[in-house]
């Protein structure tokens, strides 16, 4: 499979680079509007393949996309400390005006996998601007906030995060909803899990670890200027349930028909992926308060894409 990024800086090198390690990709190439990045960051992680696997990696022009089955778009700005994600919106919806046409110009039909913040918004942006069903424009949304939750859980559970199966829905961003009603460790409820391996989940331990996922961002922004390896793993991720026509359950974002009573908004819940990008979308059992953080989670993102003209 070829893959094609555009936005060669610290998300998309991060995702080339975890992605050219798998080996699942045959071909990477890496597209920006400074030419020297892209080339110095193809150069790069092509020097890592050799250890690892045959992937091509490359830097090139929109036509170099050619032949690409996904396309990854992490161009634009990021956050500066102490912004929020929805304060890029109308820079990087500016972006993406120029951005998802070039690709489309060269590749009719990809999967778009979107990574620019606010990603929520993004996604909604990007599908109405290409006219591609909303299965094929994902949204990396919550699959780094799932992942943060299951990184803290299994380190106060002690287990492999693999064994923790609990999600981060809606927002990616300070809405997001950490799903502790439906959240397990191996097949128990994690409170029983806790209770019978004497690891309590306090109140304070669940709000220490609500904290840390809900601004994991804003602190690692805070420390060393942008967030990279986390999103740029998970978006390898994706590409590989895609890849490998996984049918593997992700929590990530795309333009949904109706979530607690919003129709037609971008945010995450479970799906399933496939070779032809979401082929189902998961609504878990929730608590009142799950629900109800939910529901304000898809007014705000409805709100803030309803106000952009393209
Ligand atoms: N979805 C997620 O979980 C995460 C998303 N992000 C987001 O990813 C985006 C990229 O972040 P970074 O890589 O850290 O930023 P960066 O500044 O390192 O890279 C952005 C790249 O986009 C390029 N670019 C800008 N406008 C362009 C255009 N019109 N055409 C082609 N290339 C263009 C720039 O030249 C730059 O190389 C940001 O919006 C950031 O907030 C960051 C971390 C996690
Ligand atoms: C920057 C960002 O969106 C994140 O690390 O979650």
């Amino acid at each position: 499979m070829k893959v094609g990024i555009v936005g060669a800086g610290m998300v998309g090198s991060s995702a080339g680079y975890a992605l050219a390690l798998t080996g699942i990709a045959s071909e990477i190439v890496l597209v920006d509007m400074h030419e020297a990045l892209a080339r110095a960051q193809a150069e790069d992680i092509a020097h890592a393949t050799p250890f690892h696997s045959a992937t091509k990696v490359t830097a090139g022009s929109y036509a170099d996309l050619a032949g690409s089955s996904v396309v990854i778009i992490a161009a634009g700005v990021n956050q500066k400390p102490g912004e929020d994600r929805l304060a890029l919106l109308e820079r990087n919806a500016q972006v993406f005006k120029q951005v998802v046409g070039a690709i489309l110009a060269v590749v009719p039909n990809p999967i778009l996998l979107i990574a620019s913040n606010p990603v929520d918004i993004m996604t909604d942006i990007a599908t109405r601007i290409s006219g591609l069903s909303p299965q094929r424009v994902i949204g990396s949304g919550t699959i780094l906030d799932t992942a943060r939750f299951r990184s803290l859980l299994g380190r106060h559970l002690g287990i492999s995060s693999q064994s923790v199966h609990a999600y981060v829905l809606g927002e990616h961003g300070d809405s997001e909803v950490l799903t502790w009603s439906n959240a397990r460790a191996g097949s128990l409820a994690v409170s029983d899990f806790a209770a019978q391996t004497g690891k309590p989940i306090t109140k304070e331990i669940r709000a220490e670890i609500d904290d840390n996922v809900r601004n994991a961002a804003y602190r690692i922004i805070e420390g060393k200027g942008s967030t990279y390896y986390g999103i740029g793993a998970g978006l390898a991720r994706i590409i590989k349930a895609i890849a490998l026509d996984q049918r593997a359950v992700l929590s990530v974002s795309i333009v949904t028909p109706a979530v607690e009573g919003v129709e037609h908004v971008a945010l995450s819940v479970p799906r399933v992926i496939g070779a032809q990008g979401v082929m189902t979308d998961l609504f878990p059992e929730l608590d009142d308060a799950e629900h109800a953080a939910l529901k304000r989670s898809a007014l705000l993102l409805k709100e803030k894409a309803s106000a952009v003209r393209l």
